[in-house]
């Protein structure tokens, strides 16, 4: 050992011992602790947090059974399970190895030692108990940041029959390991339906992770998903998990899966089929452990039949499906979903904005809203940060802006695609080219506004 690392207890009923291993230890350790008697045990645990437990297989005199020991190994884990713990014995044999390690202990030591010997193994079982540390202080991180991400999403509202059922749905599949299919248009919620369900699922303590399958590159694509090992190429500086490792025991999200090219939803499905996933560069497969929840606004069903996504990889995906309806036809929810947006805005800016009139909701209920409950969102804040009064008008919501012809988008046409482009091109210019302003005003996200923007080469 180089610099005097680590806390170690050593318990033996022999006092001869417990002086050799404090003699051997001391210019090596932070701090050795002996003790004799084992029942002392608990009560060192609870005053110190030991790196590494040294403890005697057989307390009674001229005992070879370890059952002693055992149950002292058992009452340790019990206290602590990331407990590092070495058995000393003079009777060590195969079996005894065997029964010890599959019983938790770390390593075994066998009397006469080597002095080398035992601290290289002291060595390594501080070692493991260093980073059995960092992974359960991960885990309590990661759980906080869950809690902390699941914020913005602990309200999910809707009265309407169309949540109503969205609700029930959830509740029924949250607890089993079903592959879910979340249709809906742009900001109808989809997130925040696989945000619900991993929350109430058995895996809600693990990890959620999100990818944006619109967003990637095909280039991008598998050592995103999958991972990539050093120098598998140019940019590869280390070895790094994709997501799918990094949803281990959690859910993973694939949203915007519609926008798949068809050879990635090849690779796809090899992955979803064998459960396992291979990095960049390395020829090991990985098992995976992962709850899939895929999310899409394009009618996936219509493409499956045309040829543009897998009718294989939609069976394997919409094991359950989910679906989302668009605001427009959720009136129902128009006063929740004010009093929702409008308490949360009061807040961040602090004003006393009072609830909506009949007549603002019935202007708000007319709107077709074609970036749902994102635009119906925004478009409550902005009204509440232009309003001078803490009383909102039907003036106050400007949305007209959004209906082509009276912002001067002439429609020659009723070709869809050329519409989308036309609007976009509007609304970029109307916001000097600012996209997250214009993603706002059309109720997208900036990724999904630069998708669009690539399609129609703008
Ligand atoms: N029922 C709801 N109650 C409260 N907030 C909602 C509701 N539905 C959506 N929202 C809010 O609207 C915004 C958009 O929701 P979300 O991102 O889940 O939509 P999406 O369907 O996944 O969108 P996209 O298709 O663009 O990815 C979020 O800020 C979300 O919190």
């Amino acid at each position: 050992m180089t610099s005097k690392k680590g806390k170690i207890l050593a318990v033996d009923d022999n006092a001869d011992i417990l002086f050799a291993l404090k003699m051997l230890l001391k210019p090596h350790c932070e701090l050795i602790q002996t003790e004799i008697n084992p029942e002392r045990i608990p009560q060192h645990m609870a005053e110190d947090d030991y790196d590494v437990i040294l403890l005697d297989m057989n307390f009674n005199k001229d005992a070879i059974s370890g059952h002693e020991g055992f149950s002292w190994l058992k009452r340790i884990l019990e206290i602590d399970p990331g407990a590092v713990v070495l058995f000393i014995t003079a009777y060590g044999d195969v079996e005894k190895s065997v029964k010890a390690i599959k019983s938790g202990a770390t390593d075994f030591i066998i009397k006469p030692w080597q002095n080398e010997k035992l601290l290289g193994t002291i060595w390594s079982a501080i070692k493991l108990r260093e980073s059995r540390k960092e992974v359960s202080s991960l885990r309590e991180r990661q759980k906080e940041i869950n809690t902390i991400m699941d914020q913005p999403f602990a309200d999910f509202i809707g009265v309407s029959p169309g949540m109503q059922q969205v609700f029930n749905t959830i509740k029924k599949v949250a607890g089993t390991d079903a592959n879910v299919l979340i249709l809906g248009e742009n900001g109808t919620g989809k997130e925040l339906v696989a945000r619900a369900l991993h929350r109430q699922s058995k895996r809600a303590d693990e990890p959620f992770i999100s990818v944006d399958l619109g967003a990637l590159s095909d280039t991008l694509f598998e050592s995103e998903l999958f991972g990539h090992v050093k120098g598998a190429f140019t940019d590869a500086k280390s070895d790094r998990p994709g997501r799918f490792e990094l949803a281990a025991g959690g859910t993973i999200f694939l949203d915007e899966i519609g926008n798949l090219s068809l050879p990635l939803q090849a690779k796809l499905l090899t992955v979803l089929e064998r459960r396992e996933v291979t990095r960049v560069g390395a020829n090991k497969p990985i098992p995976i452990n992962i709850r899939l929840i895929c999310a899409t606004n394009m009618g996936i069903k219509q493409m499956a039949v045309e040829g543009g996504f897998r009718q294989d990889l939609l069976y394997r995906i919409n094991t359950v499906e989910v679906d989302l309806p668009p605001l427009r036809e959720r009136h129902e929810d128009f006063p929740l979903l004010a009093d929702h947006f409008i308490k949360i805005y009061n807040k961040k800016y602090n004003r006393k904005i009072s609830r909506p009139s009949q007549q603002v909701l019935r202007k708000l209920t007319d709107y077709p809203w074609p970036g749902n409950v994102r635009e119906f969102q925004h478009v409550i804040e902005r009204t509440i940060i232009m309003s001078e009064s803490d009383t909102l008008t039907v003036d106050d919501f400007q949305l007209s802006h959004h209906s082509g012809a009276k912002d001067g988008v002439e429609l020659e046409n009723y070709n869809l695609d050329e519409v989308e482009k036309m609007i976009i091109e509007k609304v970029l210019k109307n916001n000097r080219g600012n996209i997250s302003k214009a993603a706002s005003d059309l109720g997208l996200t900036r990724t999904s506004l630069y998708r669009r923007m690539e399609k129609h080469g703008l």
